[in-house]
Formats: C-alpha cells, structure tokens, sequence
C-alpha cells in the first residue's frame, strides 16, 4: 500500500507555496519531511490529508486518487495534527470510547489496544482527567493514542515530538518502529533530525516548496559537503532566502 505524490502543486492563495513535489512512500517504511519554519511541510501534509486540494498534481494511496475517490481515500489515514484537537468536555476515556465508535472499531480488541498505549504513554491512571487538567504533553499523547487506536494503513503525523519528554519520544519512536514491522506506510514531518535517523527510511528536506535533497541524513550531508551538521545546513538554507 503506497502512497504517491505526483507533481503536487498547491498553496493557500495564488502563490504556490508548495511546487511539483514527487516521493513515494511504500508500505511498511516511513518518509520524513524537513526544513525550515515555513519551508511547506504542513502544507505538504495538509494536501496528502484533503484539506487542502492541489492546484495540480495527484496524490493516491494503494491506487486510491485523493480527489476522485476522496472517502474511500480518506477512510484509508489517521492524522496526528500540529497542535493537538481534543474536546474539553470529554475524559480521556471518552475520548477512546469516542475514537472507537467513530471508527466503528471492535470494541473489545480496541479497549485491549487502548489499555496497552495508554499504559506505555503512562495515562492509564488518568482516564477520568479532562482536558483542562492535561499538560501540553499530555495532549500530544491523547492524539497519538486515538490515531494509532483508529488503526489504519496510511498514517500522517505532523511534528509529534514536540512538548513530549524523552520518555515518551523514545516511547513514540518505539511504536513507529513497530506500526512500520506492521506494514502501515507513515508520512511524517520533524525537526528532530538527529533521533529520527534511526527509524526515518527517507527524508524529504523541502526548502521553499520544493524538495531539496531526498534520500538518508548522509545524502543530504553529500548535498551540503561544507556543512558539518544539521544545524549548519538549516543556516545555510536560511542564508539562502535571505539573499533572495
Ligand atoms: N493558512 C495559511 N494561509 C496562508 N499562508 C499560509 C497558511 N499557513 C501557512 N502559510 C504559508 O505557507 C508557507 C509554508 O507554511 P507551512 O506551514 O507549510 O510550513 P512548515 O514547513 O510546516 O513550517 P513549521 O516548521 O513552522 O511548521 C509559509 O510561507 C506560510 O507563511
């Protein structure tokens, strides 16, 4: 089951923020997005989920066209947005009773699952807590466990590390590993470069909408010869729009 963007062209107004994308992400494996604050990975992510539509340029999963076949593509992906969307007047558990029905999940095997993430996260004592009550963490993790609950084939994931504590990153990245031995094709985007190269297939680095560089961190560290860290290459990225 793959994920194919051709020639994706798109953009909030006239201006095309991102241009002519093309990658493949392949069943069982996961491609990272990176680059700099505003460099179009959301935008890339908002477009491979259909809340935005291209300007040109297709995207599919397991031969499933985002446009024309948009519910049977939608119902094929779990989204873990930026920010994370959660509902105040619900516990955590009726959050997971919530995700359940809404993704019309055998009850049974899905409290199993719930209980085994929630325990790995360490909230399975705060089923009862709502939202007010969370920390920024906290939340992040209410959203990883409800898309990794819904269990589908195609999951998008828009920065998850942030506000998480190493715990729960090793934690996170323990579970991609693990959703990747399963067969689940992941898009991802990050800034965390360094510990993402142990689980990332492919990186993506977009630099102004396009696609820069793509393959290992030790290709783009060819692309960058006299860069002597990730760090350098992100100035010298920055350095670049500046003298545009
Ligand atoms: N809702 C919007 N309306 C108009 N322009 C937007 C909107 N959201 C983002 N942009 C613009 O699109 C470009 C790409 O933004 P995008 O959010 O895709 O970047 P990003 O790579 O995800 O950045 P970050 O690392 O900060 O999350 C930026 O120039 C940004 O200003």
């Amino acid at each position: 089951m793959t994920l194919e963007v051709t020639h994706l062209t798109g953009g909030y107004s006239q201006v095309n923020t991102i241009k002519d994308l093309n990658f493949t992400v392949p069943s069982g494996s996961l491609t990272a997005l990176i680059g700099l604050n505003g460099s179009g990975k959301t935008t890339t992510i908002n477009h491979v989920i259909g809340l935005m539509t291209a300007k040109s340029g297709t995207i599919s999963f397991d031969g499933l066209d985002s446009q024309k076949e948009a519910i049977q593509y939608q119902n094929s992906l779990a989204y873990i947005p930026e920010l994370p969307v959660i509902y105040d007047d619900l516990t955590l558990r009726e959050h997971i009773q919530t995700t359940i029905s809404a993704y019309h999940l055998d009850a049974q095997k899905a409290e199993q699952e719930a209980e085994r993430l929630l325990t790995i996260f360490r909230l399975s004592d705060k089923q009862d807590w709502f939202p007010i009550d969370f920390s920024k963490g906290m939340r992040q993790k209410v959203m990883i466990v409800t898309a990794f609950l819904a269990d589908k084939p195609l999951l998008v994931i828009d920065e998850p590390f942030i506000g998480l504590d190493p715990l729960a990153v090793a934690d996170l990245i323990e579970l991609l590993q693990e959703k990747k031995a399963a067969g689940k094709t992941i898009l991802m985007s990050t800034h965390v470069i360094e510990e993402a190269e142990q689980f990332v297939d492919d990186f993506l680095l977009i630099d102004q909408g396009k696609i820069r560089v793509q393959g290992k961190l030790k290709d783009i560290f060819k692309a960058f010869p006299k860069q002597k860290n990730i760090n350098e290459i992100y100035f010298r990225l920055a350095k670049e729009v500046e003298h545009e």
